[in-house]
């Protein structure tokens, strides 16, 4: 069964642009001129019930535009939004109990009231009886580990412990579809890793639906099998994490550290039979050369280099995913 169904979704945002000039702002008092921008442009999108899909892409690429039209904060332009059988925006009271939203930026929780008194606040929106509640919810606290933090008003919490306490209060009615837009923005990597092992045990336990967007791949390589790559608001890939390692480059990565300055014509122009991507890297006269061959390419190409160039330091990285998906922002698919 499909809990999230997308077809041709789109949302365009118009903004007003002012001309220069006294006489433009004179023009301006009539007629104004307005862009339009596409966030969103016309993504289709299939997310079957229990899996865990991590939904990424660059700054500005669309990724909260679309979580907010999937979750009936912002209508679309155009285009088909069915989440667990609904139309977000329409059933809009039904629609929220059957889903939990976790925006790392922004807070669901109170303020000022202790940590549990926002739980029973939610709790009676949501109309959770006390006996769900208890069965459910016990766990969850337990999992997350903020018993001792249930007294605490919101604002005396640290980043950590309040990202969990989101979360928590996101599960109070045990949804089947949970939407987490950066969820472990900020957090320092043990509550990451106690966030990551809650989701996985809520995934296996329920079939909770999970929609991940986050910028730290470690999150995605860590709970998603799944990943959709937005682009200026397109889908440019969705798949598998492990396609899109091995499809994109099954290669490796060498770091040269050179004596003199090189530029990158000259090491294109002496590379140019091997099937290779140059970048400056982050050393003066460092380059990466992301190789997408076999293990004699790899070293074909470090001798011609050394050939010609004479250099300080050399290594060899297997490809990370986080380089994979840069390269793909900065060339686009190539392969498969
Ligand atoms: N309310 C709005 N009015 C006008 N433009 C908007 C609005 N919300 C978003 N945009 C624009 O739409 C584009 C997509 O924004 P969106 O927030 O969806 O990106 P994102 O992928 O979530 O980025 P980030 O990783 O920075 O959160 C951006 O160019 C943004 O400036």
């Amino acid at each position: 069964m499909n809990v999230i169904e997308v077809e041709g979704l789109r949302k365009e945002f118009k903004s007003y642009s002012s001309r220069s000039g006294l006489k433009g702002a004179f023009r301006d008092l009539f007629t104004r001129n307005y862009k339009t921008l596409r966030a969103v442009d016309d993504i289709s999108l299939h997310v079957k019930q229990g899996e865990m899909v991590g939904y990424i892409g660059e700054n500005g690429a669309g990724k909260s535009t679309t979580i907010k039209m999937l979750t009936g904060i912002l209508t679309p332009t155009a285009g088909n939004v069915t989440v667990n059988g609904m139309n977000p925006h329409k059933e809009r009271e039904k629609f929220v109990r059957t889903i939990g939203v976790v925006f790392g930026q922004r807070s669901q929780l109170w303020w000022d009231i202790a940590v549990q008194e926002s739980f029973r606040l939610l709790k009676k929106v949501y109309k959770v009886s006390d006996e769900e509640y208890e069965t459910h919810m016990k766990e969850v606290i337990r999992t997350l580990e903020i018993e001792p933090l249930l007294d605490k008003p919101v604002r005396k919490l640290s980043l950590g412990q309040r990202m969990r306490c989101e979360l928590a209060a996101a599960l109070i009615h045990n949804p089947p579809l949970l939407f987490l837009d950066e969820p472990t923005i900020g957090l320092d990597v043990l509550v990451k890793m106690k966030i990551r092992g809650f989701l996985k045990e809520i995934n296996r336990k329920y079939k909770t639906t999970i929609l991940l967007t986050t910028h730290d791949l470690a999150d995605i390589e860590a709970l998603c099998d799944r990943v959709v790559l937005l682009d200026e608001g397109k889908i440019i890939y969705d798949g598998r994490l492990d396609e899109l390692q091995k499809n994109w480059v099954e290669g490796k990565q060498v770091h040269f550290e050179f004596q003199h300055p090189v530029d990158k014509p000259a090491l294109e122009e002496i590379s140019r039979e091997y099937p290779v991507i140059w970048r400056q890297g982050e050393r003066v006269n460092q380059w990466v050369a992301t190789i997408d061959g076999e293990d004699d390419t790899v070293s074909k190409l470090m001798s011609v280099v050394m050939l010609h160039h004479a250099i300080s330091d050399v290594k060899l990285n297997k490809v990370s995913t986080e380089e994979i998906i840069r390269n793909i922002y900065e060339e686009g698919i190539k392969h498969g």
